[in-house]
């Protein structure tokens, strides 16, 4: 789909899909495009072309599209909305205007529950804590039993541990009722948290739309390897064996072969791409720790000055500045061309790294 505002394309070429059921997330940086994507969806936005189906009905093309309230899809956003004047129960069956009283009260209940607050049915929305509220807000968009819910930045108002708590009980939550879903996030951790399927978006197109571990192990464009978790990419350089010189050795792969002699490319080196190795010839000088609970996320600079990241387990902790071992242990190759997109053929095996002069240690002089 394409959606424009004026001569700004804004939606460009878009296409993805959920199965019934599924659970997708919308990733990028901030006007991408991601909150214009989903309120077409919702129908509050007008398509230039393409066209969106829900349940095989077509409600938007390039001159059609259906009003909001006649799609029967739920919306959640960040700033809850609740109704003030209403208690928790009126808000939760605003929406089940056609249903009986005990229709109401009876998925009242069985919403309350789910979303663990049983017995607050009385309380107004000013009683409640932040998590609470878009629990409920959450109860209200449920309560139709729509085909399709769509959530913008949901949970952006909450700290982040509540952020990732809520995160994994509204996944559940949506399982168990069998709603399709589709979130609108900048955070990766609740992307990976909630979705079957996750796409980043990009200047208005959607660069990948796949399983979080795809994206994550396999990003088929630069911009989504850098979007999505922590890691570098190191340039290098195919020589004639088929081996590709960089900064941490000389890597051999067998798909290298297909690679012309002298074509730059750039790879993916993830944190725990590369070992902290005492033994290890490849040397660095810590720049920077992070802690991150478990682990430590260190940057490292190489004898070359370029810099990459390593984790260790926080208790073993290595000091700014002080000087390590480092082996490179990969599982996978994620390589990518001069245009940014990923070369295919590296994943299937590990490469092996041989280590380059450059890397050696310098001849204890006697
Ligand atoms: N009604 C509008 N008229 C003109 N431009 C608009 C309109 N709505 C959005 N835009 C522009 O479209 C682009 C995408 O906006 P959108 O809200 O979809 O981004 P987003 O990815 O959701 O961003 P964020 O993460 O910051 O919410 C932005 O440049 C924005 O300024």
């Amino acid at each position: 789909m394409h959606i424009s505002f004026g001569a700004q394309h804004i939606v460009r070429g878009v296409s993805l899909m959920l199965e019934q059921g599924e659970i997708g997330c919308l990733l990028g940086p901030s006007g991408c495009g991601k909150t214009t994507l989903l309120r077409a969806i919702a129908g509050f936005q007008n398509l230039q072309s393409g066209s969106i189906q829900i349940d095989s009905n077509e409600v938007s093309n390039n001159n059609y599209t259906l009003p909001a309230e006649k799609r029967g899809v739920g919306m959640v956003f960040q700033d809850f909305a609740l109704f003030p004047h209403l208690n928790v129960a009126d808000n939760i069956s605003f929406g089940m205007r056609k249903a009986s009283s005990q229709e109401r009260r009876q998925r009242v209940d069985e919403l309350l529950d789910r979303v663990g607050l049983p017995g607050y049915h009385k309380r107004f929305p000013h009683e409640l804590s932040g998590g609470q509220q878009q629990r409920i807000a959450l109860a209200r968009a449920l309560a139709p039993k729509p085909g399709l819910l769509l959530l913008d930045e949901p949970f952006s108002s909450l700290d982040a541990e509540l952020r990732e708590r809520l995160a994994v009980e509204v996944r559940e939550l949506l399982k168990k009722e069998g709603i399709t879903a589709l979130l609108v996030t900048h955070d990766q951790q609740e992307a990976f948290a909630m979705a079957d399927k996750a796409g980043v978006m990009y200047q208005g197109e959607l660069l990948q739309w796949d399983t979080p571990y795809q994206l994550y192990h396999q990003p088929r464009h630069q911009l989504v390897a850098d979007f999505i978790g922590h890691g570098v990419l190191l340039q290098g350089t195919v020589n004639t064996e088929g081996s590709l010189a960089s900064p941490l050795g000389m890597l051999e792969h067998p798909s290298l072969q297909q690679v012309a002699a002298g074509t730059p490319v750039s790879f993916l080196v993830r944190p725990d791409d590369v070992v902290p190795d005492d033994n290890s010839r490849l040397r660095g000088t810590i720049k920077a720790r992070g802690f991150r609970g478990a682990h430590n996320l260190y940057t490292v600079e190489l004898p070359s000055g370029i810099e990459i990241l390593t984790l260790s387990p926080s208790h073993e902790g290595f000091s700014v500045g002080s000087d390590i071992g480092l082996r490179p242990e990969f599982d996978h190759l994620v390589v990518f061309a001069a245009d940014h997109c990923e070369l295919p053929g590296f994943h299937d095996q590990a490469p092996t790294v041989q280590p380059l002069p450059s890397v050696l240690p310098k001849a204890k002089s006697a």
